[in-house]
C-alpha cells in the first residue's frame, strides 16, 4: 500500500519504517527541515534500538522516504497516519492545534478516496473534529479513523513490530477490511486486532496510560509504607505480581513516571473530565504522588546533608526519563538537577544516550562526564536516576576508590542493600531498608 505518515518524530519515524518494513511505500513527512535534511542524509534524528537495520535496509530498497512537502508527501497515498504532538495546554487538555493544521492542509490536498488515521494521542470527540475540518476543504471522499498507538520508547521497534493488540476505532466496513489486511503481519502470532468505535478507541488509549500511571503511583506509596514499617518493597513486588489479576509489570517504585506519555496523557483524561462535569479523584492522587516522589529523593539529599549542598559534588548516573532512549522529556532528572544545583551542588553527570539533550538544556551548568566511572571521581556522593544495564553491575571497588565518601542514593532500586552495606557503602533506594556499611 502507499502511506504517508505525517509528522516525523519518535512514533512517526518508528510506524513509518516498521511499515515499509512489510512491504508498503512509505513517504514520512516533516516541518522540521533540520529532520528532514538529516534523514535524507541517511542520520536517524533519536536513539531508538534496532530502529536503524530496518530504517537503512528501507530506505536503501526505496520504501521510505522523507519529505518537507506535504503535497509530495500525499501524492499517491491511499493511506496518511497522523503522527503529530498534542502537548499539554494551560489547562492540562491536550492541544489539538497540530492536528487540526495538517487536517486542513491535507484536506486541501486529498485526491481520491483516502483512509486519515490518527495515531497521535488524543481526546475523545477528536477525529470527529479532524472529520469535519478536513471535509471544509476537500471535494475527495475520506474517513477518518482512530488507530492510537501504544508503543515504548526504547522497545519501539518490538512493540510495533509485534504489538500486544491493535485498537482501531472505525464503523466503516470497508477501513476494516482495508486495515485488516495493512497489519495482518503484525499480528500473525494471534495478538488481537480490536475495532470499536472512535470515541471507544480515542478513550483506550488514555485509559491504558491513566492505568500504568495508576500502578506506578500505587506502588510508590506503598513503597513509602515500606520504608516506614520495615518491609521490603521488592519482596511486596514478587508477592503482589505473582498474582495474575495484579501481573508482574509496571510494580517497579522509583522517582516517578516521567516521559513524554504518562505525565501529559494523566493530565488531559483529569481535565477531559472535568470538561464532562466528572471529577477524576484517582488520577488527581496519582499525578500528587508522583510528583511528591522527585521531591521525596531530593529530601533524602537534603536531610543526609543538614549543612546544606553548598560545596558538594554530587555525581549523576542516568538522565533520560527511563533507560534505551534519549528522551529527556519530563524526565525526572531535569527536576533533580534543578533542585540540587539551587541548593549549592555541582553537578557531574552520565548518561549513555541523552548527555547532548541534557546539555542542551543545561549548557556549561553542570559537569558533562565521558563515562560512569569519570562521573563518580572525587564527588561526595552518587545518585542514580534512571535504571540503565551498564549500571546495574558496576565495579564497586572503583566505585568506591572514585567517591571521596561512598554514599550512594538509588532511585531505581539496582543492588542488594545488605550486600552495599558489606562493601561499605552508605546505601539510601526506595521501600527498602537504609543500610551504612561505612564503618565496616
Ligand atoms: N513517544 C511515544 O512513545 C508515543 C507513544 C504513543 C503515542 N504517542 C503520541 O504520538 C504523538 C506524537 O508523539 P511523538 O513522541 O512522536 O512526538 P514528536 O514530538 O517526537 O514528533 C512529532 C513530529 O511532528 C512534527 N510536526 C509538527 N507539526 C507538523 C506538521 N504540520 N506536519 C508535519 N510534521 C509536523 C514535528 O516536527 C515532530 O518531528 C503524540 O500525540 C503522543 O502523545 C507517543
Ligand atoms: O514499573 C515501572 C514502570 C515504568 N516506570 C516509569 O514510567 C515511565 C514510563 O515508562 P514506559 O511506559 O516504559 O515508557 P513510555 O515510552 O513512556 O511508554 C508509555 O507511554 C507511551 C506513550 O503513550 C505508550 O504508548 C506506552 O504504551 C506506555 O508504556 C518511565 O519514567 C519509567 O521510569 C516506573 O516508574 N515503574
Amino acid at each position: 500500500m502507499n502511506i504517508a505518515v505525517v509528522g516525523t518524530g519518535y512514533v512517526g519515524l518508528v510506524t513509518g519504517t516498521c511499515l515499509a518494513e512489510t512491504g508498503n511505500n512509505v513517504t514520512c513527512v516533516d516541518i522540521d527541515l533540520e529532520k528532514v535534511e538529516k534523514l535524507n542524509q541517511g542520520i536517524i534524528p533519536i536513539y531508538e534500538p534496532g530502529l536503524d537495520t530496518l530504517f537503512y535496509r528501507n530506505v536503501a530498497q526505496k520504501r521510505l522516504r522523507f519529505t518537507s512537502s506535504l503535497e509530495e508527501g500525499l501524492k499517491g497515498a491511499s493511506i496518511i497516519f497522523l503522527a503529530l504532538p498534542t502537548p499539554p495546554g494551560e489547562d492540562g487538555s491536550a492541544d489539538l492545534s497540530y492536528v487540526l493544521e495538517a487536517a486542513e492542509d491535507i484536506g486541501k490536498l486529498l485526491k481520491g478516496y483516502t483512509i486519515i488515521i490518527d495515531k497521535s494521542t488524543v481526546p475523545v470527540g477528536t477525529a470527529d473534529k479532524v472529520q469535519q475540518r478536513i471535509s471544509q476543504f476537500a471535494t475527495a471522499d475520506f474517513d477518518v479513523v482512530s488507530n492510537p498507538e501504544f508503543l515504548r520508547e526504547g522497545v519501539a521497534v518490538d512493540d510495533f513490530m509485534k504489538p500486544d493488540r491493535i485498537v482501531i476505532g472505525t464503523s466503516s466496513e470497508t477501513v476494516k477490511k482495508i486495515l485488516s489486511e495493512l497489519y495482518a503481519p503484525y499480528v500473525r502470532q494471534g495478538n488481537p486486532v480490536i475495532f470499536m468505535d472512535v470515541r471507544s478507541a480515542e478513550l483506550t488509549k488514555y485509559a491504558a496510560n491513566s492505568f500504568l500511571a495508576t500502578k506506578i503511583s500505587f506502588m510508590n506509596e506503598i513503597a513509602h509504607m515500606c520504608e516506614r514499617l520495615g518491609a521490603n518493597v521488592d519482596m511486596v513486588r514478587l508477592g503482589i505480581g505473582a498474582d495474575d489479576r495484579i501481573g508482574k509489570r509496571f510494580l517497579f517504585p522509583g522517582i516517578g513516571y516521567g516521559g513524554s506519555c504518562f505525565p501529559k496523557d494523566v493530565k488531559a483524561l483529569a481535565r477531559s473530565a472535568v470538561e464532562c462535569d466528572y471529577e477524576f479523584r484517582i488520577l488527581e492522587a496519582v499525578m500528587e504522588v508522583n510528583a511528591f516522589q522527585r521531591e521525596y529523593f531530593v529530601s533524602k539529599l537534603l536531610r543526609f546533608y543538614h549543612n546544606g549542598l553548598q560545596g558538594k559534588r554530587i555525581a549523576i548516573w542516568g538522565l533520560a526519563f527511563k533507560p534505551e532512549t534519549d528522551d529527556i522529556r519530563e524526565a525526572p532528572a531535569i527536576y533533580v538537577i534543578r533542585e540540587l544545583l539551587a541548593q549549592g551542588a555541582s553537578l557531574a553527570v552520565y548518561d549513555p544516550e541523552a548527555m547532548g539533550n541534557i546539555k542542551a538544556l543545561f549548557g556549561d551548568k553542570i559537569s558533562y562526564a565521558a563515562d560512569q566511572y569519570e562521573a563518580v571521581r572525587q564527588a561526595d556522593a552518587l545518585a542514580i536516576l534512571t535504571e540503565w544495564p551498564v549500571f546495574r553491575a558496576p565495579d564497586f571497588g572503583v566505585l568506591k576508590n572514585s567517591l571521596k565518601e561512598s554514599v550512594i542514593f538509588d532511585g531505581r532500586n539496582l543492588y542488594d542493600p545488605e550486600k552495599m552495606a558489606g562493601l561499605g557503602f552508605y546505601y539510601n533506594s526506595v521501600g527498602r531498608a537504609l543500610t551504612d556499611g561505612r564503618k565496616n
